[in-house]
């Protein structure tokens, strides 16, 4: 059994996929984690040395080998789709692909405070909204089904993918 989260920053990519890994006792993948452990450096300090290109550059490799898995939660980065070759590898997967939505103003209020995301560090909440009209067309690209997080728990929304999953 195998799922695949997608969707901007803040969605709940990471919190939702680890939910269904415990519920589900089925291994997770976070790309981000996958990205850190095979560069040895924080997101932060790959954008700081090698830019975005180059971080998006080790994201799609890491993608490649994590979608060669037939099993498991795998959450993608809010930028994984961005690029054209990674959208083909998510839609060509036989899992089903899940967009989490979030509205901008949730997610200012989920992703505020936070430093770990070097995209987001300098905007608001306009910024944010600005940001993620320009990436909804690519996210919606790849998505099987999209479910929107705004004033829902993470739980509900794990249970609505278990649904999915077993149907
Ligand atoms: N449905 C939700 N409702 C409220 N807060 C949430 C929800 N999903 C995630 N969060 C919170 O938002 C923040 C970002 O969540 P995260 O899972 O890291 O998102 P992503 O991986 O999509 O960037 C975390 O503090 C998390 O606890
Ligand atoms: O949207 C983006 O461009 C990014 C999202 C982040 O992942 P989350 O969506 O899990 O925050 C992380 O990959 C990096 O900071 C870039
Ligand atoms: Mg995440």
């Amino acid at each position: 059994m195998k799922v695949i989260l997608i969707g901007f920053m803040g969605s709940g990519k990471t919190t939702v996929s680890n939910l269904l890994s415990d519920q589900l006792n089925l291994p997770v993948t976070d790309l981000d984690q996958a990205i850190i452990d095979h560069s040895q450096m924080s997101i932060p300090q790959i954008f700081k040395r090698s830019g975005e290109i180059g971080f998006r550059q080790i994201e799609h490799q890491v993608l490649l080998e994590t979608l060669q898995s037939k099993d498991g939660i795998l959450a993608t980065g809010g930028g994984t789709p961005l690029r054209a070759d990674n959208r083909l590898k998510l839609q060509e997967d036989p899992a089903p692909v899940i967009l989490l939505h979030a509205s901008p103003e949730e997610t200012a209020r989920r992703i505020q405070g936070s430093h770990d995301r070097p995209i987001a560090n300098q905007l608001d909440v306009i910024g944010l909204g600005k940001l993620l009209a320009k990436r909804q067309s690519k996210y919606e690209e790849c998505a099987d089904i999209t479910i929107d997080t705004d004033g829902r728990s993470p739980q509900s929304i794990a249970d609505e993918i278990k649904d999915i999953m077993s149907n």
